[in-house]
């Protein structure tokens, strides 16, 4: 069962098309991904489907049911984590999962988030004293407060560090190992590969792609390329390989074969082939090839 969806979602401002006919389905228990470059319509369409903006036009179902507004009953089933997220910053960590959990009829144990989310030693400290990695984390933790079903998240990993972010992804897996379903939104490319089961690719407010990572790249048929050194002139029957001054190019759709045709040739002629690298296509790729410009241009 589609646990949300949205058909020809439309949010207009002045001149802006910000969201533009937008359709997507969230499975149970999956992690959706919004991916897109800046000011593509990300925050509008979840703000749209978290009841923080009224839609211009188009239909929201929630657990199969068409609604107007995102009313309390369903607001109490999801679980929201701002991207500006204005905590006061003179509150504890504990006093501010306190006062979130205030907000709900139904709330898990603050010292259980605490715990999940690598938070106890900070209990204490104050908001304005957190480096960015564990804010972002008591911010994964609001999100949670009222044990939501559906837990949103925008742009959850903005300006973390490399070791911070893989933490922070770590603790989103667990909430879908607990059933979660998840939509996030993202500009990387690495977190959509990494988290999401369905990939919704948007810009200028439409969504120009849909698919697993898997279905993405093979849409676009873009293929690998295996790169090698060699101070010989190599020619392999069947392989079409480039050679720049010895820094020889292969595109391939079947890197696997062609790798070993390579090395046979190598071990056969005693031709010694050095810096062997394969680029798999990835969805920056796929997104340049779409619209000719990068996520984070
Ligand atoms: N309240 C608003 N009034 C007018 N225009 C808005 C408003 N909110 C967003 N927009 C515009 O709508 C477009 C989409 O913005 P949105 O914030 O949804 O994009 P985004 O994909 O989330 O971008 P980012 O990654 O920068 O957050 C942008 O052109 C933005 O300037």
């Amino acid at each position: 069962m589609n646990i949300i969806e949205v058909k020809n979602l439309k949010k207009y401002y002045k001149g802006i098309k910000a969201v533009d006919g937008i359709n997507i389905e969230v499975k149970k228990g999956y992690v959706v991904a919004i991916l897109g470059p800046n000011g593509a319509g990300k925050t509008t369409t979840v703000e749209t489907l978290e009841g923080l903006r009224v839609p211009t036009s188009g239909e929201i179902y929630y657990f199969g049911e068409k609604i107007n507004v995102v009313d309390e009953k369903i607001k109490e089933k999801i679980g929201v984590q701002l991207q500006s997220t204005n905590f006061f910053t003179n509150l504890t960590v504990h006093e501010t999962l306190k006062a979130f959990s205030g907000l709900y009829k139904k709330t898990v144990d603050v010292n259980e988030l605490l715990k999940k989310f690598n938070l106890i030693e900070k209990k204490k400290s104050r908001i304005k004293n957190l480096s960015g990695g564990q804010l972002q984390r008591v911010a994964l933790a609001t999100a949670v407060v009222n044990d939501p079903e559906i837990v949103f998240l925008d742009e959850p990993t903005t300006g973390l560090d490399p070791q911070a972010r893989r933490n922070l992804w770590d603790a989103i897996i667990e909430l879908k190992k607990n059933g979660k379903t998840i939509i996030l939104t993202t500009h990387y490319m690495e977190e959509a590969e990494k988290l999401a089961d369905m990939i919704y690719i948007i810009d200028h407010g439409k969504i120009i792609l849909k698919g697993t990572v898997k279905e993405l790249i093979e849409n676009t048929k873009m293929k690998s390329v295996i790169t090698f050194y060699s101070e010989k002139n190599i020619k392999i029957d069947m392989l079409d390989l480039k050679n720049i001054n010895g820094f020889y190019e292969l595109e391939t759709n079947d890197v696997e074969s062609d790798i070993i045709k390579i090395l046979e040739y190598s071990k056969e002629k005693g031709h010694k082939i050095e810096d062997i690298s394969i680029r798999k296509p990835n969805l920056e790729d796929v997104f340049l090839q779409l619209t000719g410009r990068t996520l984070r241009e």
